[in-house]
């Protein structure tokens, strides 16, 4: 297969980043990272009817002693639940799934990260294999191995850290994705730049137009140097005991209004547009920027299609409420990653819950 990009995420667990089109294909590829004989694939709705049988018939055409079954659940971040949870382990146990099984994830960002604690918790953790087929889950949640579920008290409060074995972002799926999905991916990869990378930003500044065009050079660049700047730090931090909190940039204002919201209304890389334009309007109102660079990152999420106001209708004490359940909250406060300006995005702890409000 010609023009794969490879990113390597070291650490005690390493693993590879393989970013190409046509990989679900690659069952050779593919069949590598299963030690045992059963393939557990998760994926959702939209995704099994497109991707599922290819990836099967690939694994069993390399593997033919594969036992593989395809567990479909509902799509959307409704089904990231421990009720679903529940019903995918015990699928499992049916399986007859042994230690050596491989769960493979194919979908967003829901999938991979429901799947992934799935294979964090069988049998105290088997492996798993992400095929990420938005353009979140490529640039994000396949990578660095955070996993878990939802509450309706709030987000991925039950979970685990849990690598995968590998990554194949095959990037002939992005044609199939609603606009408003490589819209949210989009966010994250604003992301990237915005806390630690204002050349990117630029980039992403002068290809908005291919990247919404799905240019497939421009996504693929995109994804790979994302995937690049997520690898450093999770590999330097898996754990989040530090910088990776960085990668928080704007949630703690999602999370927030994706909670309050029943997780019916943003999708998650909205609430994350909306997250960031509240982080640098907070950290202008702090005195730590200038609120232009808030205006400059206001306008490039604008370009994207993405949402840059919280949604009318919610109110400003439940979404503070609700950040005090944010997983970087302390019992000193309210923790928040806000930023110096462009690119240089930091740890803030003990932030006042009036200026948040203001901001809100
Ligand atoms: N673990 C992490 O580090 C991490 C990072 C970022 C986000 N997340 C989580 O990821 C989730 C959001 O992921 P998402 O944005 O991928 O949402 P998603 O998984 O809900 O997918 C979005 C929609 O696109 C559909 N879809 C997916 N791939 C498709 C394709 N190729 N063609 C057609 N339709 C397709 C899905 O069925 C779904 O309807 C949230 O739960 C968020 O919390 C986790
Ligand atoms: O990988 C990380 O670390 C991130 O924070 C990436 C985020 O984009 C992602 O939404 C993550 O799931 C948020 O994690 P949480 O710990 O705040 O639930
Ligand atoms: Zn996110």
């Amino acid at each position: 297969m010609s023009g794969v990009r490879h990113v390597d995420v070291g650490g005690a667990q390493p693993y590879r980043i393989a970013i190409g089109d046509g990989l679900l294909r690659d069952g050779a590829a593919l069949a590598e990272h299963v030690r045992g004989r059963h393939v557990f694939v998760v994926s959702d709705a939209h995704v099994a009817p497109l991707y599922a049988l290819r990836v099967v018939d690939a694994l069993q055409a390399a593997r033919p002693d594969l036992r593989c079954i395809v567990s479909c659940i509902p799509a959307g971040e409704s089904a990231k639940t421990l009720e679903r949870f529940g019903e995918l382990v015990r699928e499992l146990a049916d399986f007859g799934a042994t230690r050596d099984a491989c769960v493979v994830a194919l979908g967003g960002g829901v999938v991979g990260d429901l799947a992934g604690f799935v294979a964090a918790c069988w049998m105290r953790g088997i492996d798993c294999v992400q095929l990420p087929t938005t353009l979140l889950a490529m640039v994000d949640s396949s990578v660095g191995g955070k996993t878990a579920v939802d509450m309706p008290q709030g987000k991925n409060l039950v979970g685990a850290f849990h690598p995968p074995r590998a990554v194949f972002a095959d990037t002939a799926t992005l044609q199939t994705l609603p606009d408003r999905e490589l819209r949210a991916g989009l966010a994250e990869v604003v992301k990237y730049g915005a806390i630690r990378d204002a050349g990117f930003l630029e980039w992403l500044d002068a290809h908005s137009e291919d990247l919404l065009a799905r240019d497939a050079d421009a996504l693929a660049e995109a994804i790979a140097r994302s995937c690049a700047h997520k690898a450093e730090i999770v590999a330097r931090d898996p754990f989040e005991r530090g910088e990776r909190a960085l990668l928080n940039f704007g949630h703690t204002f999602a999370h927030a209004i994706e909670s309050e919201q029943g997780y019916g209304g943003l999708n998650h890389g909205e609430a994350v547009a909306v997250g960031m334009v509240c982080a640098a309007r907070l950290s202008a109102r702090l005195g730590l920027a200038s609120d232009a660079d808030a205006t400059h990152l206001e306008s490039l999420l604008t370009r994207f299609g993405l949402p840059v106001a919280v949604p009318a209708g919610l109110s400003s004490p439940a979404l503070v409420a609700r950040m005090r359940l944010d997983k970087k909250a302390a019992a000193g406060g309210l923790r928040f990653i806000l930023w110096r300006g462009t690119g240089q995005a930091e740890i803030i702890p003990n932030v006042d819950e009036q200026s948040v409000a203001a901001v809100l």
